[in-house]
């Protein structure tokens, strides 16, 4: 199989005076990125983080977006979900629901949302299993570089200790390099069952916005945008991220104060 990293990544990093300032840039990205991968094949496949991500997309909700976009051609997936009822607090998907998804006419059969009937390890492989099947009936693409699907938009947010996804610092699945999605059973964020993508899904996607605000982040966007100093010999995962087409870093003057 054809390497998992992509040759090079281009990098962008957008500084903003506040949060509200990241939520208007945002939206409009996302908007143009419809518009152009909807014009270029059909349709929009974007992959939700959980966290403070939803609220950030506030604005896409919104006028103009809520009724210029294209949202019967959006396919909506997670990059990380906990392992809990859909109607649980702390699912992921019931946060984009109620901020985001209830709230514009992407149809239900294109939200892809966990079996949430099953253990973390056959959840993982049952999301896997229907990327498969997307893959098959020619949904989604798979990316030349590196056999592995290829999403539109990948969403991120990251922590403070550096994961993205569900891929933490001190977890040996965040170096996974067969699995599409693998499983975890002791997050170290709450709550501990969770399943993720891993590093070559989330490397593969063709633009990935990671969207960072607050003034907890500062030292590690210090880290991952390589002007600090990485703590351990092995990088953070927030530094393992790269796109096929390009990576843009969304920051609002708290996450940036330290650059
Ligand atoms: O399910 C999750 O917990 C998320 O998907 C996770 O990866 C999140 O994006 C980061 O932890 C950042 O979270 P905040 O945006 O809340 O800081």
């Amino acid at each position: 199989m054809a390497s998992t990293t992509p040759a090079k990544t281009k990098t962008k990093v957008l500084k903003f005076d506040s949060e509200e300032d990241v939520a208007v840039a945002l939206a409009k990205y996302t908007a143009d990125l419809s518009e152009k991968y909807i014009k270029q094949k059909g349709s929009f496949s974007v992959v939700l983080s959980g966290g403070t991500l939803i609220d950030t997309l506030r604005k896409l909700v919104e006028s103009p977006y809520k009724d210029s976009v294209d949202w019967s051609k959006w396919l909506i997936f997670w990059v990380d979900e906990r392992v809990v009822p859909l109607d649980h607090e702390d699912s992921n998907y019931l946060l984009a629901w109620r901020g985001f998804l209830s709230k514009v006419p992407i149809p239900t059969s294109n939200i892809y949302a966990i079996n949430d009937k099953k253990s973390p390890a056959d959840a993982a492989d049952d999301y896997e299993e229907r990327l498969k099947h997307l893959v098959e009936s020619k949904i989604l693409p798979i990316s030349d570089v590196t056999g592995f699907p290829k999403f539109d938009l990948m969403l991120l947010g990251m922590g403070p200790d550096g994961h993205v996804a569900s891929l933490f610092p001190s977890r040996q699945h965040r170096y996974e390099k067969k699995r599409w999605v693998t499983f975890i059973t002791d997050s170290p964020k709450p709550p501990p069952p969770r399943i993720t993508f891993t590093f070559p899904v989330i490397n593969s996607a063709s633009e990935i916005a990671m969207v960072i605000t607050g003034a907890d982040l500062a030292d590690t966007t210090k880290i991952a945008l390589g002007d600090g100093q990485t703590p351990g010999s092995t990088p953070l995962p927030c530094c393992e991220v790269s796109a096929e087409g390009e990576l843009t870093w969304f920051l609002d003057k708290d996450a940036a104060s330290k650059l």
